[in-house]
């Protein structure tokens, strides 16, 4: 725990003047919070040699209190702003590793995971950085002063004021035992119960459909009541420690009252002295009351802290700087193999080539590597061996910006953002005319719907809703006007009615032309033409070819187009029937 806070006063580094300026204001807030007790022990003294003239020491506790409110406000002010502005930059540096980390390695975490790292975890540092910091150095300076000062009155009843606070923080200390687990559980706990509430509302048609709400209910309350379980947890194995610490540390009055009234006694100590002990031994333990709320919540801090700390130090994207030049747009799979997992190789010592300009189709069963081995030529994912060439250039050496430049991706689920239509399709080329828009919109079918709608409707969010048929188009015409020679689609087909499909299939014919095109197709129909199909099974490569040489080997594909078949023409005797 000292080492992570070390790296968050680290941290700070950026914002160092303010919160220097934060911390003196802080310790000087607490000296003048001193000033009204001195001011009531030298009233006292006053009043006991009869002196009624204390109007000065009315007027410098009054000060004091002034003066304590207006450093507490500028100490509190700064380091406010300071903190805001450092986790600004915290949350900026997470969006930025996140894209440089590869796809694979964000896939692996679920958006539970996401949302309690950018939102909680960052947002757990706030109370260490803008409260602890300031009021924890202020809280450690202000003892240590005042304890000089009553070592200089009186050494005895210093000692007396002073002798419970390290019996008091080593009782507090035994909080930490088992701490490092109880915080694991506790953050677990905490992004299973993200995971499942953001789970329940973008899955919530599925589970109203299913009539599976009260299930799905049930899973949201135990994650819920396993994060207060956790919770509870914690302070349940801190409150002894806690309740032990708080009664130690203001019981120092107990041990003061009978040595200061033995002092006053035997003539040792003057009555207004004695008095002024008193006194300080309450302002001696707020501050120190404040350093013990700061142990009880460390724990929860450093642990929020090293998961961010974790995420950003995970390896980043091997990316190389300086373009490089593509023979041609060609893609080539040589002895490539790849698994998400140590458990299942997904794709096995699969190579062949995709030829500039030419259609090659992958198809084969559900689950046998197609969108696997799209993503790997986009390199959303590094193989784990053999290479995978563009242009006979290793894709590990083609900057990813320039990778991306040739790849235009339509992708299985259409992403739409909240924002203007224009602006969606615009993201194919950020500097498009209106009119370039409308052009490419007309290739993608999509021309009906911005005349209907119009380019500056918000769609997506809770605004305009679209259709499946609708965003496909919109993905397409993004892709036409983006205008990279290489295409890949990865089902773009595959959630559209009979009137959609010819539409989109229009739009893919348009997007396609004279490209090099990587595509994944359930509907056999419509990759006859394909200048090669690859046959996969099982992340093998079983046959490849066109469609009429492979119906000629009367192998898997055969197969696979004579099922293809009959489940059409079954479709066409359903609807007969009906
Ligand atoms: N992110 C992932 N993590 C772990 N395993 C994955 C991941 N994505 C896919 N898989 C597994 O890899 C295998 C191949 O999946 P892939 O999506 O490439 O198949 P596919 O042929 O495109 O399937 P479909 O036609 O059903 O879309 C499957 O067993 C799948 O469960």
């Amino acid at each position: 725990m000292i080492n992570s806070i070390k790296e968050l006063i680290n941290i700070c580094s950026g914002e160092k003047r303010k919160y220097y300026l934060s911390v003196i204001c802080g310790f000087l807030s607490v000296i003048f919070s001193i000033v009204p007790y001195y001011c009531t022990y030298k009233i006292i003294t006053e009043f006991l040699a009869s002196n009624y003239q204390v109007g000065t020491y009315i007027f410098i506790a009054v000060l004091g209190i002034i003066m304590r409110f207006v450093c507490f406000s500028i100490s509190s002010y700064t380091s406010h702003k300071a903190t805001a502005d450092l986790l600004y930059n915290l949350r900026l540096d997470v969006l930025g590793k996140l894209e440089k980390l590869s796809l694979g390695v964000v896939m692996q975490n679920n958006s539970g995971y996401y949302k309690k790292l950018i939102v909680e975890d960052i947002e757990s540092l706030e109370k260490f950085l803008a409260h602890h910091i300031p009021e924890v150095s202020s809280s450690l300076g202000v003892p240590i002063v005042v304890a000089i000062l009553l070592f200089i009155l009186d050494w005895r009843m210093a000692l007396a004021t002073v002798i419970l606070i390290p019996i008091a923080y080593k009782i507090l200390s035994g909080m930490m035992q088992g701490s490092e687990e109880k915080m694991e559980n506790y953050s677990t706990s905490l992004m299973n119960m993200n995971f499942s509430l953001i789970e329940y509302i973008q899955g919530m048609m599925v589970i109203k459909s299913f009539n599976k709400t009260d299930a799905a209910i049930n899973k949201i309350d135990s994650s819920v009541d396993s994060f207060k379980f956790h919770v509870l947890d914690w302070y349940r194995s801190c409150w002894k420690y806690m309740s032990g610490f708080a009664i130690l540390i203001k019981a120092n009055l107990l041990i003061l009252l009978p040595v200061g009234g033995l002092l006053y006694l035997y003539g040792e100590a003057d009555l207004s002295k004695v008095i002024f002990f008193f006194l300080m031994s309450f302002s001696f333990s707020v501050p120190l009351v404040k350093l013990g709320e700061f142990t009880d919540t460390m724990p929860m801090i450093s642990q929020a802290y090293s998961q961010i700390k974790e995420f950003l130090s995970q390896e980043e994207f091997n990316d190389s700087k300086a373009n490089v030049k593509l023979k041609n747009k060609s893609i080539e799979f040589r002895n490539v193999s790849y698994s998400y997992t140590d458990e299942k190789q997904v794709i096995k010592d699969i190579s062949f080539v995709a030829n500039e300009g030419k259609l090659t189709a992958l198809v084969g069963e559900s689950g046998c590597g197609k969108s696997t081995i799209a993503k790997l030529a986009a390199r959303f994912f590094d193989v784990n061996s053999g290479e995978i060439l563009i242009g006979g250039i290793n894709i590990k050496n083609i900057p990813f910006q320039q990778l991306m430049d040739n790849i235009s991706f339509v992708f299985q689920d259409t992403i739409i953002f909240h924002d203007t239509l224009r602006n969606n399709i615009k993201m194919g080329r950020p500097d498009a005319s209106d009119k370039e828009i409308m052009r490419v919109a007309k290739l993608a079918s999509c021309t009906e719907l911005i005349e209907e709608k119009g380019l500056d409707t918000i769609i997506g969010g809770t605004d305009v809703k679209l259709s499946g048929g609708e965003k496909q188009r919109i993905a397409i015409a993004r892709a036409i006007l983006k205008d990279a020679p290489i295409i890949i689609l990865d089902e773009a087909t595959a959630s559209s009615d009979a009137e959609n499909q010819m539409e989109i299939q229009k739009a893919i014919s348009n997007l396609a032309k004279n490209k090099t095109v990587l595509v994944i197709a359930h509907r056999l129909s419509t990759i006859e033409n394909a200048d090669k199909i690859i046959v996969l099974s099982n992340g093998h490569i079983k046959e490849q070819g066109t469609h009429s040489k492979l119906l000629l080997e009367n192998g898997l594909y055969e197969n696979m187009y004579t099922k293809y078949q009959e489940s059409l023409s079954f479709k066409i005797r359903s609807k007969e029937v009906s």
